[in-house]
């Protein structure tokens, strides 16, 4: 491929003898990777689970999978770079911790945050960008996951809401995306001489808002898709030159991943334990990432027990504005459907006619654009209720009552958009839609017609590719 001279005169300068196999490595193939969703049931009931795995993430494999096919709609399977999976891997969230994304669109990170979070905790995944923040909320409701919110803000307007109270922030920047030129030789038409230095720019602004939202004792991971040491170990440099009491933690190093290079910065010794992910050492594509400690926690008890007062006074601000008609109308369903997922009247949240779970003690987002504020469990509709598609995809087959097994052309026909003719007659009512095992939808059978509610916009034709 063709790359941009000054790009290749400044990566022979800096990697010296390694830079032929780097500047080869632009012409070698893109080797593509997915995970399999560990919140799903029998999650590893797919057709790629024979791939080869990959050895530094329990869910990831190599390979290549398919839209437009029930286990990707059913979100069991998601297409992933095998660099950019490793970190959310480093981010190791705990169950019950709080996490930010701070910029999350697509989603590749915050949908693997929050399947190893198995719905303890809270992920607050935001992108700046509406359109990018829309793909994003579709991507995170397919992992079926009930611990999230998708807000749409820039990140100043987040540090104003949101003081010093997360556990752990992913910080997966904009950046000049040196890493994607082999995947998207378009972006190389972007890159000039000084262009990681303004991207930098905009880098240090998004991490002082960062910095303003993490809790003390917190950790920060920052990562980049580019070579950029202006974008990467300089980055960090600034960071531990900014917030003194940030320390690098060191991450693990598995088969081809480079030290970060404390020579490409100020020398500081600890930017070794950053981890540089190079194309022509590593399957997968470029990526650099920092893990960052705020050290105070242990010196500074009074400090950690106030942040800890104001996350409790923060959370009961919010309301719950549900109508006595509409609670009864939620409780009938969920009677009726659901076996073993129980939701406090406390823990409902109603916008607009929708409905959602959120946990009386995550914190208020009333004052910031969400596209997803908790969980949407359905709308109000004259006199009833209408359980979303978001619901049915969190569910587990085992955990609701009324089930109905279709086979895969009547799944095609689902996602078509079309209604399902039965043979039998069975009661009239809400069902779980599920196929070999993944549920895909709700439908509400009358009369031996199964009724589709399957979103407009995510219709589509699977006829060919199964
Ligand atoms: C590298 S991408 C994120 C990829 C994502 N983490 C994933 O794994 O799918 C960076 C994101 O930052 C967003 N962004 C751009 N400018 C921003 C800004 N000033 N503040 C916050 N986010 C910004 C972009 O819209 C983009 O979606």
């Amino acid at each position: 491929m063709h790359l941009p001279k000054d790009f290749v005169s400044k990566y022979e300068k800096l990697l010296g003898a390694d830079a032929s196999a780097f500047l080869a490595s632009f012409d070698s193939e893109v080797e593509k990777g997915f995970r399999l969703n560990p919140l799903k049931q029998n999650y590893q009931n797919t057709s790629y689970s024979s791939n080869e795995k990959v050895s530094y993430i329990p869910t990831g494999y190599y390979g290549v999978v398919k839209g437009n096919t029930l286990e990707h709609q059913t979100g069991y399977v998601y297409s992933q770079d095998l660099s950019a999976m490793y970190v959310a891997q480093v981010a190791n969230v705990k169950h019950g911790e709080w996490v930010l994304d701070l910029c999350a669109a697509p989603g590749g990170k915050s949908t693997q945050l929050v399947e190893n979070m198995y719905n303890e905790g809270l992920l607050v995944s935001n992108e700046i960008n509406h359109k990018r923040a829309t793909i994003l909320a579709e991507n995170m409701e397919r992992t079926g996951a009930h611990n999230y919110i998708v807000l749409n803000e820039d990140p100043a307007t987040l540090a104003h809401n949101f003081d010093a109270i997360f556990d752990k922030i992913i910080v997966d920047a904009p950046c000049s995306g040196e890493g994607m030129f082999r995947k998207d030789h378009q972006a190389t038409s972007y890159w000039h001489q000084d262009y990681a230095v303004e991207c930098a720019k905009r880098q240090k602004t998004i991490l002082v808002e960062a910095m303003k939202m993490l809790k003390l004792g917190g950790e920060l991971i920052y990562s980049t898709c580019t070579f950029a040491p202006e974008e990467d170990e300089q980055i960090i440099a600034w960071l531990l030159e900014e917030y003194p009491y940030l320390q690098v933690l060191p991450i693990k190093k598995y088969s081809g991943m480079d030290n970060g290079r404390p020579d490409w910065a100020n020398g500081g010794a600890s930017l070794i334990n950053t981890v540089r992910l190079m194309p022509h050492h590593f399957r997968g594509e470029g990526h650099f990432i920092a893990l960052l400690k705020d050290t105070r926690q242990e010196n500074e008890n009074v400090s950690k027990l106030s942040s800890v007062k104001k996350k409790k006074k923060r959370s009961k601000k919010r309301t719950v504005s549900l109508t006595k008609e509409q609670l009864i109308l939620w409780q009938e369903f969920n009677q009726n459907m659901m076996k073993k997922f129980t939701i406090l009247p406390e823990d409902l949240y109603l916008s607009g006619d929708y409905l959602y779970y959120y946990n009386r003690n995550w914190p208020d987002i009333s004052q910031m654009k969400f596209m997803r504020p908790g969980l949407m469990l359905g709308i109000f509709k004259k006199k009833r209720f209408e359980p979303s598609y978001t619901l049915a995809l969190a569910l587990h087959p085992s955990e609701t009552n009324n089930v109905l097994q279709l086979s895969m052309a009547q799944w095609q026909e689902y996602v078509l958009g079309n209604v399902i003719q039965l043979d039998e007659q069975i009661p009239n009512g809400w069902y779980l839609l599920v196929c070999e095992e993944k549920a895909f939808g709700f439908g509400k059978v009358v009369n031996k017609t199964v009724k589709n509610f399957f979103p407009k916009g995510l219709r589509f034709n699977a006829g060919n590719k199964i």
